[in-house]
């Protein structure tokens, strides 16, 4: 279960990670506490599994550090507190799904039958029939019964719902929540499908470009901005600031805006007061998402409880080797 004496699950220090045909994740740096259900978000491409690979240990990063409930990623001892749920769900096709849980156990020593059994027998897919004649959304099922089975205490979920269809997404969301809230599980799920990311989610974390573009708590993320609409400039290119009153991006940290017709609209960060001349209202989670991955080049937001300092971001380890979690803990122990 988790350790309750550690108060973050994830901490990222300058993390990236170079493949061959370029930098896939650069420079990431941010903690999670534990027990929060984050969604991961981003444009294809932003970096979302890379990320969640690096975490599972399946591929190492080629700058920074990753610790896991304070053990650095590198050491096999983060393994055990951890499963992910790949995009491939990787399953072996021969064998039936009793058997695939019965492998489940035998791997795992704190193996909760009980728990995966339920998910599967929630979607009626028969114990006896072979993983490999399941449909997608079945195989997604075992894939998920397999991993709350672990009883891991950080589930990584790589678009878990892509291939459910909208009853079945709703079921597993809510025995998914039900299931991490009795453990107290930490999960970090990327998904495109942000009505469900609202429904489930209480952190955000968004990539762009393998760079860290927003990450916090939703409630407190929400508020950080305003949506602001008023009367665009006329004689203004209808895209970009151009669109804005003169003045307003110099008096505001925008986001994004846009132009409907004679009206503009900006995500702009809460601060100074637009004035009474414009609507303003709080963003929903959607208009905020929308605006950060529409504008990948807008300031980046970090909430005091995801951010680390920046003291060891700049440290750096070959990829390939081996890194230690000596100066980290130092710098980051609570
Ligand atoms: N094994 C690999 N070798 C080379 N490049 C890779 C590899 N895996 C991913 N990439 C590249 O790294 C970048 C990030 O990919 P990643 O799969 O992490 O993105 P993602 O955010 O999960 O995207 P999606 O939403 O489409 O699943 C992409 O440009 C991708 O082409």
């Amino acid at each position: 279960m988790t350790d309750d004496s550690y108060p973050y699950a994830l901490e990222a220090r300058g993390l990236g990670k170079k493949y061959l045909r370029g930098l896939a994740l650069q420079d990431c740096s941010f903690r999670l506490p534990a027990g929060t259900i984050t969604a991961l978000v981003g444009p294809n491409g932003a970096g979302k599994s890379t990320f969640l690979r690096i975490a599972a240990r399946l591929i190492r990063p080629s700058t920074g550090r990753l610790r896991i409930f304070g053990t650095d990623v590198t050491d096999a001892a983060a393994l055990d507190r951890v499963a992910l749920v790949d995009q491939d769900k990787p399953l072996y096709k021969g064998f039936t799904v009793a058997e695939t849980l019965r492998l489940g156990r035998e791997l795992n020593p704190r193996w909760d039958q009980a728990a995966a059994e339920r998910i599967v027998a929630a979607g009626q897919v028969p114990f006896d029939a072979k993983v490999g004649t399941l449909s997608g959304g079945q195989r997604t099922r075992v894939a998920l019964a397999l991993a709350f089975g672990k009883q891991a205490e950080l589930l990584l979920l790589d678009e878990p719902m892509a291939d459910l269809d909208p009853l079945a997404r709703h079921e597993l969301s809510a025995l998914l929540i039900a299931e991490a809230a009795e453990r107290g599980t930490t999960v970090l799920m990327s998904s495109h499908l942000v009505s469900e990311l609202e429904e489930m989610c209480d952190h955000l974390l968004v990539l762009a470009g393998g760079r860290l573009r927003m990450a916090g708590a939703t409630d407190e993320l929400l508020p950080a901005h305003l949506l602001v609409t008023g009367l665009a400039d006329p004689g203004a290119r209808p895209a970009g600031d151009g669109v804005l009153p003169p003045g307003f991006a110099e008096r505001h940290t925008v986001i994004d805006s846009r132009v409907t017709g004679r009206q503009f609209t900006a995500l702009i960060r809460a601060g100074a007061d637009p004035g009474d001349q414009y609507n303003s209202a709080e963003p929903t989670l959607e208009e905020v998402l929308l605006g950060y991955l529409r504008s990948p080049g807008a300031p980046s937001l970090i909430t005091p409880d995801t951010a680390v300092t920046t003291a060891t971001t700049a440290t750096t380890a070959p990829a390939g080797t081996t890194t230690t979690a000596t100066g980290f803990r130092k710098d980051h122990a609570a």
